[in-house]
């Protein structure tokens, strides 16, 4: 007979033994005896410990891992059944840790999520599972859940606990999570599937626009679908030409003067007719397919200037978004190389537009990215100016031509006391540095007029002109057709 016992010590620390009971007979085979032998087993049991946190513990976040999280969801859902009671999962993924990973590194990838892991399991209470998934995904197992509206207290936790700026060891960074949230038994009796609409539910939360959570619903299982089928078109529509480049004019305010022009990308696919670029760039930067297409559309512009420019239209200007992915010295300086060799560009016409959160999130890479393109004379703007917490002091360091005030300050001018003032110390900030100033989304007249009066430079929107193909500006730019301004070209 044997078997593993507790001892106590002196000092009442428990410790575990292992106890064998052997048997003493005398010569007629009657028992006159037992003989305990104990021996120690405290090492052995450590090993065991930590072969088992091996095998179920993350060990960068020290969080359940995927297997330990599949077995504790088993029982949560066995409990939950013979309560009668219901059960939350929360599907938990880290919105633009990619970007941060691919541009800091994979040390602060790491520290990363280990902070973002602290995070999650604080937001929870003790009793439930917060666990990593794998990746920059996380879940959470709420038990006992019988108002599903309150799910959402949780995460909401969640969601406020990873919005704060999180201090890596030389980079301050800032994340979000997009959440999905499905429940037993009424969206899934099956563990896999359980786990599946609560991932496409965060799939949607990221659609829609991130840092949100969303419910489950049956009709999302059609949205996995659809982005399947776009991904799958989406690699074909580069070699049939179904990509096509919209100009949106750019005036200088004071003249009404079309001084610039925004590319912007268009996928006309056969069947589904136009689709928004909203719903193909993230999938395009997901597949890594923005290499391919940016470069695509980088060239077709430049071309595109080129032949303005051939018919007199100097020095028309046009702006380039550039993405994350692109965002590499030794992808973007060659590739711009050979673009402006192969068209014969003036590159003090071309401008790339960089948002102000890919800027700051790579400080490193922006130094040196953005001397290159000042070698070449190639212009610079910061997108979506106002919408990602940077230091202004960068601003000064940085070789920048222009800012473009973000399109939701502007909305609100007239309705925001704070817009305004932003609006107007943006402006103000950039001067004082030489900076010109670009104001996005000018949707009345009443945006027109305030804009001008706080001597913003230049802008463009739906009121001026919508962005349109280059065949219809071109005739627009060689008719000299007046804009929605009401400033005919001929009167500039
Ligand atoms: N990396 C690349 N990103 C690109 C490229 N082409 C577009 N994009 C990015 O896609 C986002 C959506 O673009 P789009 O639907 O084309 O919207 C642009 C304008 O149409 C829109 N806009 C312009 N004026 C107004 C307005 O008055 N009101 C209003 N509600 N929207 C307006 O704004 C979009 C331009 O935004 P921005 O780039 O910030 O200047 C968008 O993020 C594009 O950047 C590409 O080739 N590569």
């Amino acid at each position: 007979m044997a078997g593993e016992i507790w001892n106590k010590r002196k000092n009442k620390d428990v410790y575990p033994q292992w106890l064998t009971i052997n048997v003493v007979k005398d010569a007629d085979g009657r028992l006159t005896n037992y003989i305990a032998t104990i021996s120690g087993i405290t090492e052995r049991k450590q090993i065991e410990d930590r072969l088992h946190s091996l095998t179920h513990y993350d060990t960068l976040t020290g969080l359940p891992n995927r297997e330990l999280f599949n077995m504790r969801l088993k029982e949560a859902i066995q409990r939950t059944r013979q309560n009668n009671s219901g059960l939350a999962l929360l599907f938990i993924d880290l919105d633009r840790f990619k970007t941060v990973n691919d541009s800091l590194g994979h040390n602060a990838g790491d520290e990363l999520l280990q902070q973002a892991a602290a995070h999650v399991k604080q937001s929870v209470r003790e009793s439930d599972l917060a666990a990593r998934f794998g990746g920059d995904e996380f879940t959470v197992i709420l038990e006992n859940i019988t108002d599903p509206q309150k799910t959402q207290i949780v995460a909401q936790k969640i969601i406020q606990a990873l919005s704060l700026p999180i201090n890596l060891r030389h980079h301050q960074v800032f994340i979000s999570p997009s959440i999905g949230i499905a429940f037993y038994p009424s969206d899934a009796i099956e563990i896999e599937e359980l786990i599946k609409n609560a991932d496409r539910a965060m799939y949607t939360a990221k659609c829609e626009g991130r840092n949100t959570f969303k419910f489950y619903s049956p009709g999302m299982n059609a949205t996995a679908l659809e982005r399947l089928t776009l991904e799958t078109q989406l690699r074909l529509a580069l070699a049939k030409n179904q990509f096509v480049l919209n100009y949106q004019p750019q005036i200088d305010l004071p003249s009404g003067r079309i001084v610039g022009v925004e590319a912007l990308i268009r996928w006309n696919h056969p069947e589904f007719g136009p689709v928004p670029p909203d719903r193909f760039i993230p999938l395009l930067e997901e597949t890594n397919l923005i290499l391919p297409v940016g470069a695509w559309a980088l060239r077709t512009g430049c071309r595109q200037l080129r032949e303005w420019h051939r018919l007199g239209l100097y020095p028309l200007r046009l702006a380039v978004n550039i993405s994350v992915r692109q965002y590499r010295l030794d992808h973007l300086v060659p590739l711009l190389d050979t673009i402006i060799g192969e068209t014969q560009v003036d590159p003090s016409c071309l401008e790339l537009e960089i948002t102000e959160s890919i800027m700051i999130e790579n400080l490193e890479a922006t130094l040196q990215i953005f001397e290159a393109l000042h070698a070449r004379r190639i212009r610079i703007s910061i997108d979506d100016f106002g919408t990602g917490y940077s230091s202004l002091s960068y601003l000064q360091r940085l070789p920048i031509d222009a800012l473009k005030i973000d399109r939701s300050f502007i909305q609100n001018i007239h309705t925001s006391a704070s817009d305004m003032k932003i609006t107007k110390a943006i402006i103000s900030l950039a001067h004082s540095l030489g900076i010109k100033v670009i104001a996005e989304g000018i949707e009345n007249a009443q945006h027109l007029g305030f804009l001008k009066d706080a001597r913003c430079e230049e802008g463009q929107g739906y009121f001026i002109m919508k962005a349109m193909p280059a065949p219809s500006l071109t005739d627009r730019l060689l008719r000299r057709l007046p804009d929605r301004t009401g400033i005919h070209d001929s009167e500039r």
